[in-house]
C-alpha cells in the first residue's frame, strides 16, 4: 500500500520534503496539499507535477478519507493544532520541529496520543539519521573512545535575516543540539547555562550572537555549544566528542580539495538544506517504511518533542538569568520506552 500523504504548509522545508517524497522516496505520494497562502500550494503542485489537491485548511485536509498521513511543516506556534486534529483523526503525522511551542503544548499532544493508544507521531528531528552522528554513536555504543566525558560542538550559520531573535538561537537552532546530544551520549540533561560572548558586527541590532550554551547531563558529561548566525563562512555543524581514551569527531562534509590561485583547500557548503539532505531522505523513508511495515513510526517521539522543549526552555530562562537553570522533566510514560534506532541504518 502507497503511504497517502497531505502536507500542512508549502514553505521552503514544505517543498524540499515534497520534492523529496515524489523524486526520492519510495511507498508515499503528496494527495493533498495546504497553505494558508494559497498562491505557495498551488506552486507547489506545479513545481513538482503533483496528483494532488489543494484543501483550504489543515482540518479539512486531515479529514479526507484519501490522506493516511499528514507532514506539518507550517510555522511552529502552528504545529500543535495540526498535530492534535490528526492525532484525534487517527492519521499518521510528520511533524517538523518544533513539535510544539510551549511544554504544555506538546504535553497536550502527548496526552492525546496516549489517549488514543497508539504512536502515530515523529517529530524531523533528523540528526539521529545523518550518518555521521550514527557513526559518533556506534563509537560511543561500543565503548570506542571509552566513557564520553565532554562535548565540544558548534552549530553556525552563515547569516540570518532581522526576523532572527535571540530566543530562535534557542529554540529554531540549537534545538537540533538538544535532540541529538543527549541521544548520542545516552543520557539526560540535568541543567543549562548561556554565556554571550562579544557580539558579531554582523549580528542586527536586536541579536545576540554568538552564543555559548553549556548543557550538563546526569551523569555528569558537560557540553558546549557555540551558536553562531552570522559566521559569514559557510553553515558548519561541529561535534567532538572527548572519551576516557580518545576523542571522536563528526565527519566533515566530503568536498573535492582544490589547488588554487596560491592555495590548497575544499568547500564548505552555504545551505543547511544541502548538509543534512540524506538525513531527510533517511528520515521521511523510515517514516513512510515503519508505517507500511510496522503500522508505527519509529523515530523521534512525541515525547522527544517534549524533552527537547523542555529544555530550550530552560536555555531560555538561562539566557535571561545568566545563571545556571534546572531542567526538569516528568518521568517518561512507559508508552514511550522504546529503542528507538531508525530500521533502515
Ligand atoms: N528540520 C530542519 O532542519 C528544519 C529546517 C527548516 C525548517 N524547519 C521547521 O519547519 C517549519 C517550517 O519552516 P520553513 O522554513 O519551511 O518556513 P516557511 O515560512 O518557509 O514555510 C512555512 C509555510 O507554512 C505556511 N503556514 C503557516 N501557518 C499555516 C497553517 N496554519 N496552515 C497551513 N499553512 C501554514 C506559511 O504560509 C508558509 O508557506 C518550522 O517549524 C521550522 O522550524 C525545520
Ligand atoms: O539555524 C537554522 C538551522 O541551522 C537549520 O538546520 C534549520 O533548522 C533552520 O530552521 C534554523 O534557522
Amino acid at each position: 500500500m502507497t503511504l497517502r500523504i497531505g502536507v500542512i504548509g508549502t514553505g521552503a522545508i514544505g517543498k524540499e520534503h515534497i520534492r523529496r517524497i515524489t523524486n526520492n522516496l519510495s511507498g508515499g505520494k503528496v494527495v493533498a496539499v495546504t497553505d494558508i497562502e494559497e498562491a505557495s500550494a498551488k506552486s507547489a503542485i506545479e513545481q513538482f507535477g503533483l496528483d494532488a489537491g489543494i484543501y483550504p485548511d489543515d482540518k479539512t485536509l486531515i479529514a479526507e478519507g484519501d490522506v493516511d498521513a499528514v507532514l506539518v511543516t507550517s510555522w511552529g506556534p502552528e504545529h500543535e493544532e495540526s498535530v492534535i486534529a490528526a492525532i484525534e483523526a487517527g492519521k499518521y503525522v510528520f511533524c517538523e520541529k518544533p513539535l510544539a511551542t510551549t511544554i504544555e503544548g506538546c504535553m497536550r499532544i502527548v496526552e492525546a496520543e496516549m489517549k488514543l493508544g497508539k504512536q502515530l507521531v515523529q517529530v524531523g528531528f533528523m540528526r539521529r539519521y545523518d550518518s555521521g552522528y550514527l557513526q559518533l554513536k556506534e563509537a560511543i555504543d561500543n565503548k570506542f573512545i571509552g566513557e564520553p566525558l565532554l562535548l565540544h560542538c558548534a552549530h553556525r550559520n552563515p547569516e540570518v535575516d532581522t526576523t532572527y531573535s535571540t530566543d530562535m538561537a534557542i529554540t529554531d537552532t540549537l534545538i537540533h543540539e538538544i535532540d541529538v546530544l543527549h541521544w548520542l551520549v545516552n543520557d539526560d540533561y540535568k541543567s543549562v547555562q548561556v554565556i554571550f560572548p562579544k557580539k558579531t558586527r554582523y549580528a542586527h541590532e536586536e541579536l545576540r550572537d554568538p552564543q555559548f550554551v553549556i548543557l550538563e547531563t546526569k551523569s555528569g558529561i558537560v557540553i558546549n555549544v557555540e551558536i553562531s548566525v552570522n559566521c559569514k563562512y559557510g553553515y558548519d555543524i561541529q561535534c567532538e566528542v572527548v572519551g576516557e581514551e580518545g576523542i571522536a569527531k563528526l565527519p566533515e562534509v566530503p568536498s573535492i580539495t582544490f589547488r588554487k590561485n596560491g592555495r590548497i583547500g575544499s568547500h564548505i557548503l552555504m545551505d543547511w538544506k544541502e548538509r543534512f539532505m540524506d538525513a531527510y531522505d533517511a528520515e521521511l523513508q523510515d517514516f513512510i517504511d515503519a508505517i507500511r511495515k510496522t503500522g508505527e513510526p519509529n523515530g523521534p517521539t512525541a515525547w522527544d518533542g517534549y524533552i527537547a522543549q523542555v529544555t530550550a526552555e530552560a536555555c531560555l530562562k538561562a539566557q535571561n538569568s545568566g545563571k545556571k537553570e534546572a531542567v526538569v522533566f516528568l518521568e517518561q510514560p512507559d508508552f514511550y520506552k522504546k529503542n528507538l534506532k531508525p530500521a533502515n541504518v
